[in-house]
């Protein structure tokens, strides 16, 4: 298990609503909370940035973090993140900020202290470029889009 830099922001984080963790030993995410003073009701095509309370310094070029929509909240209420995914920079210190929005026909209310959306960690491999002419030829080469076809 790795450890993580975390900074407690809102002081109901780990009092009131629970840290973030993983619900079972399989789990890949941890649920990230709204820390809303009040409900908050995003209508059909809303987004609004909630805070989550917390800020994670990763600090390893190699790993970092993407926020993902909880899979219920997008298929059964059109909750999904405006930006679709989020990434965190391992060197990122500011705010863990989760961009929801209600994609669906129907307005939908956060309340404060709710899971809105998970944090999972992974593996990053940084490149640089090899400037070249020509690649060595590939089986597929430049087919792509669908050039295999449907079946
Ligand atoms: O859902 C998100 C996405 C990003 N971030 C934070 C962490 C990330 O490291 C930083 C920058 O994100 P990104 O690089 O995706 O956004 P940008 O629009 O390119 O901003 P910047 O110019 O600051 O890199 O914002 C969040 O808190 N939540
Ligand atoms: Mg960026």
């Amino acid at each position: 298990m790795h450890k993580i830099d975390l900074k407690i922001l809102d002081p109901r984080i780990g009092d009131t609503f629970p840290l973030p963790e993983y619900a079972t030993p399989g789990s890949a995410g941890l649920d990230l909370r709204a820390c809303l003073d009040q409900a908050l009701t995003l209508q059909p095509g809303e987004t609004h940035l909630i805070p989550t309370g917390i800020s994670i310094y990763i600090g390893d070029a190699n790993l970092c973090a993407t926020i993902l929509p909880r899979s219920g909240l997008g298929h059964k209420h059109g909750i999904v993140l405006g930006n679709l995914v989020g990434l965190i920079d391992s060197d990122y210190q500011g705010p863990l900020m989760v961009s929801m929005w209600n994609r669906g026909n129907t307005e939908f209310t956060v309340e404060p202290g709710d899971r809105i959306a998970q944090l999972v960690f992974m593996p990053v491999v940084q490149a640089s470029f090899n400037l070249v002419n020509d690649f060595t030829q590939s089986e597929r080469g430049q087919g792509g889009f669908g050039s295999s076809g449907r079946q």
